[in-house]
């Protein structure tokens, strides 16, 4: 068994949908949902759900409750109304996931989807999950990787202006995401010797340098260094075709080098089913593969697959750990 902390996400979008809907069946594993316990039980009662709501550590663990740990929205919730009053709760329910995940108390994290707009509206800098628990953890890098079946793509950068992309494209960027991910593929994913397809940055990978040196004066020589060091990679390939099976079947992980190179192709292959797993934190932390979908809180018709799947990935990987 499992002690799984699950954060309840933007309190206005479908994060408390998910979890309520997603969390009806008694569990092999303790679950531990932090945010607003007023919004959660109003959208569960909204949706026609039942919800066995305790506080957290005040009963014994039974396989159907579910525990809270409150933090309050300052301003009452309305879903799809985006309230900055409410960020704070938020960025609580997510300090407190981190401190728990590091001192032990948790096996695992689970992030129902925050609203990075509305946090930044309030006044705190922010840009992901990814980054605030790299931050909390006192990790200077760590790895946003996506999973849809068999497919799992990880990024060099992630949640950057495309302006900024090219200066973030270092060799110190790559060697390190390369690293972490065949680290991780290893101790976590039991993949022996990852093979990793490495995607250029420009079109074609550079055309040679017609259409950009990037690959040539920065991600080759890199490549061919960590070649050296014995990792087993591919690359750098032209992104346009890279996502085809003669590739994919040969390798355990596509490491593109942008938000929008490596997850549209992910997330056409298995938006709604696929898992955000955050390699390189020192605890287990995954993730919805979509947003927040203002325009479906409290109407019953989001979907639970991609949250169910990131429930049973963070179990997977916290008993493999154990
Ligand atoms: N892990 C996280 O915290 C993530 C947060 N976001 C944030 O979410 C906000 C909104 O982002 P968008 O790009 O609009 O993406 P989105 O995923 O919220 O919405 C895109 C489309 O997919 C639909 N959709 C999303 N989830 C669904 C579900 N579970 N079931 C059925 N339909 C679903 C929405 O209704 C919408 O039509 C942004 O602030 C973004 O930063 C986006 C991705 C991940
Ligand atoms: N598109 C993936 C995404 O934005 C997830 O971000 P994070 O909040 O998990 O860092």
């Amino acid at each position: 068994m499992a002690t799984l902390a699950i954060t309840l996400g933007e309190p206005a979008g479908i994060g408390p949908d998910i979890v309520a809907s997603a969390l009806q069946n008694p569990s092999a594993h303790r679950r531990i949902v932090i945010g607003c316990a007023t919004t959660l039980k109003a959208r569960a009662q909204q949706l026609g759900l039942a919800m066995n709501l305790v506080d957290y550590g005040d009963d014994p663990y039974d396989t159907a409750s579910i525990e809270i740990i409150n933090c309050p929205t300052e301003a009452a919730v309305i879903p799809g109304a985006l309230n900055t009053a409410n960020a704070a709760s938020v960025l609580q329910s997510l300090e407190r996931a981190a401190h728990g995940a590091l001192r032990g108390e948790f096996d695992a994290i689970i992030t129902a989807p925050v609203q990075k707009s509305v946090i930044n509206d309030a006044g705190v800098p922010f840009s992901g999950h990814t980054e605030f628990f790299a931050d909390m953890a006192g990790v200077p890098k760590v790895v946003m990787m996506l999973v849809a079946g068999s497919l799992r793509v990880a990024l060099v950068t992630t949640h950057l202006p495309l302006s900024a992309v090219p200066k973030a494209i270092t060799s110190q960027a790559i060697t390190e995401t390369l690293h972490i991910t065949q680290r991780d593929l290893q101790q976590h994913f039991g993949i022996a010797n990852p093979r990793l397809a490495v995607l250029g940055l420009n079109p074609h990978a550079g055309e040679g340098g017609h259409l950009g040196r990037e690959e040539i004066e920065i991600i080759t020589p890199c490549l061919e260094q960590l070649k050296n060091q014995g990792f087993d990679l591919l690359g750098p390939l032209p992104a346009d075709t890279a996502f085809q099976p003669l590739i994919l079947d040969q390798v355990d992980a596509v490491i593109a080098q942008y938000h929008d190179q490596g997850l549209p192709v992910l997330k056409y292959a298995g938006f709604g089913e696929a898992v955000n797993v955050t390699l390189g934190l020192p605890f287990i932390r995954t993730s919805v593969d979509h947003g927040t979908a203002l325009d479906l809180a409290g109407t019953g018709r989001a979907k639970t697959g991609s949250f169910s799947a990131a429930f049973e990935l963070a179990a997977t990987l916290a008993s493999l750990k154990s």
